[in-house]
Order: C-alpha cells, then structure tokens, then sequence
C-alpha cells in the first residue's frame, strides 16, 4: 500500500508536484499516467526517498520509505533503466544488491529466470540492449520479492513481445496480492494492463479512478445509427443537447442520447434500423479530454 498525503516537490521556484493525496492499494494494478512533465518521475522517486518531499508525506506499507529496515522485501522499484552502467555482469549485479539484505543466490537465479535473462546473465550489463535493461530492472525490483512494485515506463524500449510479457507479470503480482504501481504514456497499454488509474498534469491530479470509469468520464458517449430512414430518424432526434452528424449516407453519428432511446424512437415511428451501435471511447480519447487544459508542452498542428 503507497499513501500519499499533501505530497508536493519544488525544485526552486518550479513546482514539480503540488500538493497530491492518493492511496494504491493492494490486489490491484495502478496506473499513473500524465503528459510529459507532469511529476510522474518526482512523485515515483519520492516514494522510495530519492527526493525529498518540500511538504506532506508519502508511506509505503505504513512507513517512509527510509524508515524500513529492509527495503527491498518491501518496495521493489524500477526508476531508471539505464542507470545500471556497469562492467559487472547481471547476474554480478545482481548478487551485489542481493547481498546486501542477505538475499540467497537461488533468488538470484529465480528473478533471472523470471525475467527471462538466462541467455545473457553471464553477460556485462554495459551492452545490453535497452529491452534487456528494463528486463534487468524489474529483476532487480523483484529481488526482495517486495509487497509493492513501482515500475517507471516499464515497456519503454521493448519488443512487443517484452510488452506482452510486463503485461501478464504485472497482472500476476497484483493477483498475489501485491500493490503495484506503474507509470506509462502509453494509455493504451494502460486500458490493457491497469484496473485503476490516476492522472497527474502539471503536478497536480485530475483524476484518481477505475479504468472504466475514466473512459466514461472523459468522453460523451456516440451511437452510430445505420437506417434507410437517416434524414427522417435524424428530424425525430433533433434537441438542444443533441449532435447528429451524417457520417455517409445512411450514417448517423448521434451524441446525447442513448442508443435504448434512438431504437423506441424509431419502433414507434415504425422506421427500420440496420445498425445501433453504441461507440466507446479509447483510454487515449478519454485522456486527451482530460488532460487537454494542462499538458506543459503543447505540440503546434503541422501546416
Ligand atoms: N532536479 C530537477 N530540477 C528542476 N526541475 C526538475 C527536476 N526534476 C524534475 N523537474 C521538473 O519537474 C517537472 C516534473 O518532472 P517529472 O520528471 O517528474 O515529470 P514526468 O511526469 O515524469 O515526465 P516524463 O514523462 O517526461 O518523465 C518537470 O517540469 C521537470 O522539468
């Protein structure tokens, strides 16, 4: 469990992080999303005392970070990938940090082959492919088989298959029961992969919710309505907080009402429908809506 109670970071006169609440539970896989900016980084490196909050509080399991006398049996944490430059070979590496909390040589062997690292584990750690970093990463946060697992972009630089592979292990250490929280831009990995996600923008949190529920939010759901009667049904459904846009002949685009309603209509005015299919929105569409007012780089349309 991660409880973070009025974190906030400045760095100077830039607020990274501004006053947030938010609680990741066990059991569950949560998501952190937010542009580019947003205090992702910050928030993650606060949790496990590598930056120091300006104000509140953030606990794992019940305490600071700094307070637990064995860190890594209690967060497992995956920052930054390539920060691990060295001769060492992985598993070297991997034996130096285990050592450090009495940690056996058969985990070793077991979070190398969890991570599917057998092949190059005799190999020095310095050529490794950005796919084979991340895959050492999350080896070493699974190496004190922590209660709660922090992961930073996690899939970045791998292969679809590594994705694939992120996806089902982070699902799975949520069933065992662990609290696992990770940082993605990708939203559409996220609707895959999390149950519950929270949206940070410009340091501060726009959303704090079940996937679903985000999705429902951030968008006005469409019905797509197919009838040889198009002109006659869009007539019928004309209101002030209705849109309807023909899509093509024969295709209505309708916003405002619920396909339920769009059918009665048209059985009572005795009008055939081909097609009654309600739209739903991306994670990705729901996003953008969210997070349109706050993202810090803006791209400019190209001409
Ligand atoms: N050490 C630092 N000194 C000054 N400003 C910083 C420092 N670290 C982060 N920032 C600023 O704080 C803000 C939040 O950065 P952070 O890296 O936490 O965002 P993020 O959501 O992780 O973004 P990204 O996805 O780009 O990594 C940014 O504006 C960043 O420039």
């Amino acid at each position: 469990m991660i409880t973070a109670t009025g974190l906030s970071k400045r760095y100077g006169a830039k607020t990274a992080v501004n006053d947030i609440t938010f609680t990741v539970r066990p059991g569950v896989v949560t998501g952190f999303l937010g542009p580019n900016g947003a205090g992702k980084s910050t928030t993650m490196r606060m949790i496990v005392g590598l930056d120091r909050p300006s104000a509140g509080a953030v606990t794992v399991n019940g305490k600071p970070y700094a307070e637990h006398r064995a860190p890594l049996h209690e967060v497992g944490a995956l920052l930054d990938a390539k920060a691990v430059h060295t001769g060492r070979t992985a598993e070297n590496h991997l034996l130096a940090m285990a050592a450090t909390h009495g940690i056996g040589r058969s985990r070793v062997r077991e979070v190398i082959e969890l991570t599917g690292l057998e092949s190059v584990a005799r190999k020095r750690v310095g050529g490794f492919s950005l796919g084979m970093g991340q895959r050492l990463g999350i080896a070493a946060a699974l190496l004190g088989d922590p209660a709660t697992v922090i992961l930073d972009e996690p899939v970045n630089g791998l292969d679809p298959e590594g994705v694939l592979w992120v996806r089902q292990l982070v699902r799975h250490l949520a069933s065992e029961g662990r609290t696992v929280f990770l940082s993605s831009h990708l939203m559409s990995e996220m609707a895959q992969t999390a149950d519950h996600i929270v949206v940070l923008g410009r340091g501060e949190i726009i959303a704090d919710a079940p996937v679903a529920d985000i999705i429902e939010a951030g968008t006005r759901r469409r019905v797509r309505v197919r009838s040889p009667h198009a002109s006659q049904l869009a007539d019928l459904l004309a209101a002030p907080d209705v849109a309807v846009l023909r899509a093509e002949a024969g295709v209505l685009d309708v916003t405002g009402v619920e396909a339920s309603v769009i059918g009665d209509l048209a059985a009572q005015h005795a009008l055939a429908l081909h097609e009654l299919t309600p739209q739903h929105a991306s994670l990705e569409e729901a996003y953008l809506a969210l997070t349109s007012d706050v993202v810090e780089y803006r791209t400019e349309a190209l001409r």
